[in-house]
């Protein structure tokens, strides 16, 4: 007898999307197999539907504590399951204060475990003086280190200088751990946005103009010069060109332990997003025009990046506002948090390519690379009971009542995705329906205890 079976849905993993029946014991998948035939206290008819393993979203900004006023844990992971995302990994900046110490990282883990609905691992920091501290946070089970090449917009936690970086990366490689960078150009974007203000030339094409591919691919070429000088695994988060994508594989052949990542709004916006919606669509890396968007969908398409992330990064409306129309000046951050399994189901239907690269690009490979494959990622035996069960019949209108996020501003309101979230389960247990949304309560777990080797 199971706990539960998932009877007669069709089952996406990395290698196939064939009709199966799951069975679940004490939050674990036990077996997959055409048909079971045993019974269940609980069963699930799935017919019709599509079953996703649970998308890992490691990289979200969710600003607690110190700043739960722009997003929050509760908030933040109602919003992930209602989008299928059963794991999250929350950066190290943005709250206060920032996870740059084993103390802050405990604290942060007990408010996760307080109030998540979702499973979520944790960030360390690495800032200007933090080498000591390095150690501490990966023993108290920090996931991965992160660091900004460019300023953060947040004094709390300050971009790391040439030689910090390079002392750092030592420091980790030592641990076994990965770093991920925060890849622009420090000097040259700070340089480029002071030349615009005093030329009083503040909008949507003066920000882009600040930070031009060139400066990704300037920050990218030399941190992988710094990888291979420390051996330091190194990840990047949101890549937003094709350009700097090419860097990162060229260096991968010739066996730099390196991956990358980047979001949905890199494939699915561009520029005239900026100029049409303003500043709800300010990110950094900003969105590019049209002709470069549409090279890094095909780099996508071809399996040149590793995975998707949300960068899921909100702040109060009024750091939004455009002050006297400055596009410079106003927060970057793009929320979206529960859209990126939904995003990516589009891209594949749009590029028609197989939904296996969305099982790969949303759970497994995340999984992977920052050590958290043992238990999470992929559907079969032994490995957590979380899912997203999808229509991919009924599409999904984000609205401000099915957004869940602290505030219901975003890039994505109103847009339109070919297939919705029906379901969603974490360790078997459901935490959001389509009729009921998210599930009361917090039964999310930190994962500091399946932390392991990260995998190229
Ligand atoms: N402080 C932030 O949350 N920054 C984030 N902001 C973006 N991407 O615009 C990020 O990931 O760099
Ligand atoms: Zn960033
Ligand atoms: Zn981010």
């Amino acid at each position: 007898m199971y706990d539960l079976i998932i009877r007669n849905g069709t089952v996406v993993t990395s290698s196939s999307a064939q009709k199966a029946d799951i069975g679940v014991q004490n939050g674990v998948i036990e077996e997959v197999s055409t048909t079971i035939r045993i019974d269940a206290k609980k069963e699930i008819d799935a017919t019709g539907l599509h079953i996703f393993p649970g998308a890992v979203d490691v990289h979200v900004h969710f600003s607690e504590p110190g700043r739960a006023e722009w997003e929050g844990f509760r908030t933040g992971s109602r919003m992930l399951a209602s989008g299928g995302i059963t794991t999250f990994a929350d950066m190290p900046l943005n709250g206060i204060p920032s996870t740059i110490d084993k103390a802050a990282l405990l604290q942060k883990a007990a408010i996760g475990e307080e109030k998540s609905l979702v499973d979520f691992a944790l960030w360390g920091g690495l800032v200007p003086g933090n080498l000591g501290e390095l150690e501490g946070l990966a023993g108290a089970g920090a996931m991965a280190f992160k660091a900004f090449m460019s300023p953060t917009g947040n004094a709390e936690f300050e971009a790391v200088g040439d030689l910090d970086l390079l002392e750092g990366m030592k420091r980790i490689a030592e641990l076994g751990k990965v770093i991920a960078l925060h890849a622009e150009s420090g000097p040259v974007t700070t340089f480029l946005a002071e030349q615009k203000r005093r030329a009083g030339r503040v909008g949507a094409d003066d920000y882009l103009a600040t930070r031009p591919i060139s400066t990704e691919v300037e920050a990218v070429e030399r941190a992988i010069y710094y990888a291979t000088l420390t051996g330091c695994p190194l990840h990047f988060v949101h890549i937003s060109s094709a350009e700097a994508v090419s860097v990162i594989q060229n260096a991968r052949a010739e066996g730099v332990n390196v991956t990358l990542e980047t979001c949905p709004h890199y494939l699915l916006l561009s520029h005239d997003t900026l100029k049409e919606k303003g500043a709800v669509a300010k990110c950094a890396p900003p969105l590019r025009e049209k002709p470069d968007q549409a090279k890094l969908r095909k780099v996508m398409k071809m399996g040149k990046i590793d995975f998707l992330t949300s960068d899921h990064s909100p702040c109060t409306p009024d750091l939004k506002e455009m002050k006297n129309g400055s596009f410079l000046d106003a927060w970057g951050g793009i929320s979206g948090g529960g859209q990126t399994l939904l995003a990516a189901i589009r891209f594949v239907k749009e590029e028609d390519i197989p939904l296996t690269t969305v099982a790969k690009w949303t759970a497994e490979k995340p999984a992977e690379r920052f050590g958290l494959a043992q238990r999470k990622g992929r559907i079969a035996p032994g490995m957590d009971a979380d899912f997203a069960i999808v229509s991919m019949e009924q599409p999904h209108v984000v609205t401000p009542d099915n957004f869940y996020a602290k505030h219901p501003i975003s890039v994505y309101m109103d847009e339109t995705f070919p297939a919705s979230v029906q379901s969603v389960y974490v360790r078997g247990r459901e935490v959001f329906t389509s009729g009921t949304g998210p599930a009361e309560g917090a039964s999310g777990k930190w994962q500091v205890d399946v932390v392991g080797p990260p995998v190229l």
